[in-house]
């Protein structure tokens, strides 16, 4: 049994993506202080090769928060495991994700970074689900959109594993039972 049924976004894909998206947030933050903050572990790679094609002045900083557990559907209840180390008062702020699914994930935190006196915040998401999409969040820089079925590789996992591959694939449903 194959583990994926099709590989959608390809590691060139995703390289020439990137370098359109650095353009645009390199010309849009000129001259401002920008604070990346990753959510972790999914955005692992997509904000290392992100944050490459940034100045070298450009921070990074990390949250973790889990809105998934070990399976394939989100909760809806989303837990902090761990917070940023930066105060965000007067930053301009570019959340980086790898993946908007139901949109829950990613409200929330707009929700909670906003109130923490933020000069800006915004989000670049790498892939989005349109028909998965239960809350509307605006996405300022986004990579693909994709079909509504569970992926994995660049970041993603299931069950933690498939991370490391260096694009984006449907993980076969045989592999979780589906
Ligand atoms: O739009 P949503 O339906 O909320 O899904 C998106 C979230 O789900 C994934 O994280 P996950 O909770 O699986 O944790 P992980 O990044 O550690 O894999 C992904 O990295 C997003 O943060
Ligand atoms: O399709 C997905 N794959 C892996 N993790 C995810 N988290 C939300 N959607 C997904």
């Amino acid at each position: 049994m194959d583990d994926f049924t099709k590989i959608i976004v390809s590691e060139n894909d995703i390289g020439r993506k990137l370098d359109q998206l650095s353009a645009a947030i390199r010309e849009d933050y000129k001259g401002k202080d920008l604070l990346l903050v990753g959510v972790l572990k999914g955005a692992v790679m997509v904000m290392a090769d992100l944050a490459r094609r940034m100045p070298p002045t450009v921070q990074m900083d990390w949250m973790a928060i889990s809105s998934y557990g070990s399976g394939t559907k989100s909760s809806g209840v989303v837990r902090i495991l761990k917070d940023l180390d930066a105060d965000l008062t007067g930053k301009h702020v570019l959340i980086v994700e790898d993946i908007i699914d139901s949109g829950l994930t990613l409200s929330w935190l707009l929700g909670n970074l906003r109130s923490r006196g933020a000069e800006s915040v915004e989000i670049a998401a790498l892939l989005r689900k349109p028909d998965a999409v239960q809350v509307d969040v605006p996405i300022k820089y986004l990579g693909f959109d994709i079909p509504n079925e569970f992926v994995v590789g660049y970041g993603l996992d299931y069950a933690e594993k498939y991370r490391t591959l260096p694009f984006v694939a449907i993980l076969n449903p045989a592999v979780y039972g589906g």
